[in-house]
């Protein structure tokens, strides 16, 4: 299960699986020569920084923003997405290559869907040990998310004003959801019994939120989490909390005998300063690497490595 989520200038995701591919936080600068698989190359574009399986120097994003502040994130669609054939007159994009298609052009959601008008998500394999993923995506900037989703029936393009993204079902169904849950609430609730009851406890209001970690359910608790949340100055340490509200521990999620689906990393894209931020399962403090301290105008890969050591900052 995953969870991506927008908040003000931060977007990020939750990653949790019961493995790692093996990520580390990739900049691709202005000049980096992308070899799209049906297209001309792509010289110079928007700089990217984001979360990526690096093979050969070659970035393959799970979560991403660009140097303009727009983000996207692909989570699991398992059963649903569907990618097609290499179309005449289209923009042939091959899902792998996807964000840094997306990221690489667009400075606006506005922009994104200009682009993604003409754009055809091809279900062609990176190579034979990297099958197609399946995946949905959200696009974000400040103001506004959408929900890409490729399917048996064509591509759809949903506006998502929840701003966040989980798993299966399609974004229709998770919205329509929210229809069961609209009267949680922060404050406490009204007796309708007319009999002699008290609220003998804080959080009342929200009775029933769910807390399981199924994808429905988690749409539903970090939608509401979310919409509730207040926001101030620290709104860095808010995202995190909020996205918190659905992090996966370990030995909750048993995929097969003694495996367990956990989160691996949550990351944070400071869309308005380029910073990429993330958290991972075994260190809790926040590690950032800023895109504008690299060089943005270079051709060559940088990457970083996910800092995986407990960090703990002692006082004494
Ligand atoms: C497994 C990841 C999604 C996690 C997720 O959504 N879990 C939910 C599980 S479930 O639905 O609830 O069962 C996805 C997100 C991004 C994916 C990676 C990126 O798409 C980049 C490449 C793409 C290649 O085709 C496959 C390897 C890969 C390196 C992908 C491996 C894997 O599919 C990743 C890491």
């Amino acid at each position: 299960m995953c969870t991506a989520l927008s908040f003000n200038q931060f977007f990020g995701r939750n990653l949790d699986y019961e493995f790692s591919y093996g990520e580390r936080v990739a900049v691709t600068p202005r000049n980096y020569d992308f070899h799209f698989r049906h297209l001309d190359k792509h010289e110079s574009h928007y700089a990217l920084i984001g979360m990526a399986h690096v093979f050969e120097e070659y970035p393959l994003y799970y979560d991403a923003m660009n140097e303009k502040g727009l983000g996207m994130a692909g989570l699991n669609f398992v059963g649903n997405a569907k990618f097609y054939e290499a179309k005449e007159g289209k923009n042939n994009v091959a899902a792998f290559e996807f964000i840094s298609w997306i990221l690489s052009q667009c400075a606006s959601v506005k922009e994104a869907r200009v682009v993604l008008e003409n754009t055809n998500v091809c279900a062609t394999p990176f190579n034979e040990h990297f099958p197609v993923a399946e995946l949905h995506y959200m696009i974000s900037d400040e103001n506004e998310s959408i929900v890409v989703e490729c399917m048996e029936d064509g591509m759809h393009v949903y506006d998502n004003p929840t701003h966040v993204l989980t798993n299966n079902p399609p974004l229709p169904m998770q919205l329509f959801r929210l229809n069961d849950y609209m009267y949680l609430s922060n404050k406490q609730p009204e007796n309708n019994f007319g009999l002699d009851l008290t609220a003998y406890s804080r959080g009342f209001g929200a009775m029933g939120l769910p807390g399981d970690l199924s994808s429905g359910s988690r749409f539903v608790r970090v939608a509401y989490t979310r919409a509730n949340a207040t926001s101030d100055k620290n709104d860095l340490s808010q995202y995190f909390h909020i996205i918190g509200s659905v992090e996966q521990q370990k030995g909750l999620c048993e995929v097969e005998p003694g495996k367990y689906e956990y989160t691996i990393y949550t990351s944070c894209c400071d869309l308005r300063n380029g910073i990429y931020y993330y958290t991972t399962y075994n260190n809790r403090q926040i590690s950032g690497v800023n895109m504008f301290n690299e060089d943005l105008d270079g051709e060559t890969l940088i990457s970083y490595p996910t800092i995986e050591e407990e960090m703990v900052h002692m006082q004494n």
